[in-house]
């Protein structure tokens, strides 16, 4: 039988739904949530994502403004302008939009946005906060999918996780979240498929994970009858979005599968503007 087609969607608006209301509540109490995203140079994935701040931010009443700098900016003004957010109070989120231009060292960059601004889950204490099981600010894909999963009901425990890719943003966070609650949990990367070994991880999975940006990269045959796959890929093919998993085979093997596009990307926005909120609280608690 086919899997079920897990949209991202239906969640998506919830989290968006319950956020409004914690703007309206947070106004009320004479605190706005303001997101700033800082871009530097021109991208147009990143564009795509911007204008969907913008939109989403808007019709969940949290301010929003895109600031542009040149391409020419150094890593020194861009850490001067990111510390000059830190200190605005009006300011509640921050993120910095990738990628930046290769003179600009991102991590350098990112680790100065104060932790209670850093929407993204992009900060050493953030990262840490995940990783101690206690998240607070957690970056928004990972948190997506994670949240996609949860809302299978699957019980975590001892089911194995297969998670393919081992990026800070993305992979990585998705790991310990599910290690957080009790899954098993193994990471794929660039090793793995130097060792040839991903087929025979992703074979074992309860719940699969993908985030690695190479379309078809999973081959439906691979996967466990019954598995979750959640599919983080987003690839241009001729013209097409697809994910990195083969989805027209893997549909026939899985339980449950997130499609390309529509699916786990569908969450990220929402949990950056959830972020947000989160943010703005954290901050109302040191004042
Ligand atoms: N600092 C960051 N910069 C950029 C990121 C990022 O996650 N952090 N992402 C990329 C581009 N990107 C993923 O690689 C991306 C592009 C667009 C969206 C987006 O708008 N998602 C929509 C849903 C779209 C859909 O219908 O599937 C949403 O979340 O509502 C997310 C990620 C650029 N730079």
């Amino acid at each position: 039988m086919p899997a079920q087609i897990l949209k991202g969607k239906p969640l998506a608006d919830k989290i968006k739904e319950q956020t409004r209301k914690e703007v309206e509540e947070l106004k009320q109490k004479g605190i706005e949530p303001f997101l700033v995203a800082v871009q530097v140079g021109e991208n147009a994935a990143s564009k795509f994502y911007t204008d969907n701040q913008r939109k989403n931010a808007e019709q969940l009443g949290i301010k929003y403004e895109l600031r542009e700098l040149p391409a020419e900016t150094t890593q020194e003004e861009l850490i001067k302008y990111i510390e000059d957010l830190n200190n605005d109070d009006k300011v509640s989120g921050i993120i910095l939009q990738m990628p930046l231009p290769p003179h600009i060292e991102a991590r350098e960059v990112q680790w100065k946005i104060a932790f209670e601004k850093d929407i993204e889950g992009v900060t050493p204490h953030n990262m840490g906060l995940v990783s101690f099981g206690k998240p607070r600010l957690a970056p928004c894909t990972a948190v997506g999918a994670y949240e996609l999963v949860k809302s299978t009901g699957i019980d975590l425990t001892g089911k194995e996780v297969v998670v393919v890719g081992h990026s800070d943003i993305v992979g990585k966070p998705a790991a310990l979240l599910h290690l957080n609650d009790l899954g098993t949990v193994t990471v794929c990367h660039i090793g793995t498929a130097k060792a040839g070994k991903t087929p025979e991880h992703v074979a074992r999975a309860d719940v699969l994970i993908v985030a690695v940006g190479v379309p078809g990269l999973i081959k439906g045959e691979w996967i466990k009858p019954g598995a979750i796959v959640i599919d983080i890929g987003i690839n241009e093919v001729d013209g097409k979005i697809v994910g990195d998993v083969e989805f027209d085979k893997a549909v026939e093997r899985a339980g449950i599968i997130t499609p390309v596009p529509g699916g786990a990307g569908t969450m990220t926005t929402a949990i950056l503007l959830r972020n947000v909120v989160e943010a703005a609280k954290w901050q109302a608690e040191k004042r």
